[in-house]
């Protein structure tokens, strides 16, 4: 069950908080049945960004080694590195190379880049135990799979399978799909696409998992969907034994996009300290220790009962 998955160094929005509860939910009713359900948080925790965050870290906070940096609001912290990022050239190309670094594992950029991680964590764990999700809910970003990765490119490469579009990127195509998977970038940086096509065969061949599912917004379905297909041409699925599903919910819509004013981007930390929801929060997880003792199986349940366990 991959579910919540938020990113680090930026706010947890509604749309986390929405795959954290049906994720959970989801988990708790499968195991409850009987399943061997996987908790995976794949946080969004590599890519590009980690080396504006790094470089800003390492000037910002020079002896970041020896004192951990008092670092309370990393959402500001992330501003002002894209602020730097966005105008300043030398900068720019300093967040470049620590990108490269930390990709290549170097101690130093490797344990900056643990810093913000742990930072991120902390204020997302928080929110992890107020709303009782569950222990078992394994961290294992995107960072995970950048050995896997490395591996999967050079295969797929080396295959014939990939091929250079006129930008210099390495691309995809799969079946039913005009735009093809971006498997790296004309500078070999991996993206979001490689990082989930090393994970849906890590999660097939690795961990024999023989019912996978996302529990990520209906924004994401094209990715997806592309995601599932690719790993059904390569070979990786076999429609007898496995199961892929994207359990999809509404949208959430940024600041940036239209609609603004349905957006639900909420500081829900704050909105969360309101101890009314937290006696009906108390009071749900009661209830639902109450119906998860009874042993009986989900068709014995009626509907209206599973309906307020979850
Ligand atoms: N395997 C996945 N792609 N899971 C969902 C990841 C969600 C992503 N971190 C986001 O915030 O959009």
């Amino acid at each position: 069950m991959d579910y919540s998955a938020p990113n680090i160094a930026k706010e947890m929005h509604v749309g986390h908080l929405r795959s954290t509860i049906i994720g959970e939910s989801l988990s708790r009713l499968l195991e409850w049945v009987g399943h061997d359900v996987l908790r995976l948080n794949h946080l969004g925790d590599w890519g590009t960004q980690f080396g504006m965050l790094i470089a800003h870290l390492v000037d910002k906070y020079p002896n970041l080694l020896d004192e951990r940096p008092p670092i309370e609001d990393l959402q500001a912290f992330y501003r002002e590195s894209k602020v730097r990022f966005d105008n300043d050239e030398e900068f720019k190309r300093r967040a470049h190379q620590c990108v490269v670094k930390l990709q290549s594992k170097d101690p130093f950029h490797y344990k900056a880049w643990k810093i913000i991680y742990d930072i991120s964590m902390e204020v997302n764990n928080d929110l992890y135990r107020r709303l009782k999700v569950s222990e078992k809910l394994l961290e294992r970003g995107e960072s995970f799979y950048q050995d896997r990765m490395v591996t999967l490119v050079k295969y797929l490469q080396e295959a014939g399978i990939t091929e250079v579009d006129e930008e210099g990127r390495t691309v995809m195509y799969v079946k039913g799909f005009p735009v093809p998977l971006m498997i790296a970038k004309s500078d070999g940086g991996f993206t979001y696409d490689t990082s989930d096509l090393a994970c849906i065969k890590q999660r097939l061949e690795e961990e024999k998992g023989d019912w996978i599912i996302y529990v990520v917004d209906a924004g994401q379905s094209t990715h997806l969907q592309s995601i599932f297909q690719a790993a059904d041409q390569l070979g990786w699925v076999d429609k007898s034994k496995h199961r892929i599903d994207h359990v999809a919910f509404g949208l959430v819509l940024g600041e940036d996009k239209r609609n603004t004013r349905l957006a639900l981007i909420v500081h829900f930390l704050a909105m969360f300290e309101h101890q009314a929801i937290w006696f009906i929060v108390d009071l749900l997880c009661q209830l639902s220790k109450i119906f998860t003792n009874k042993r009986q199986t989900l068709g014995q349940v009626p509907w209206a009962t599973t309906g307020r366990l979850l």
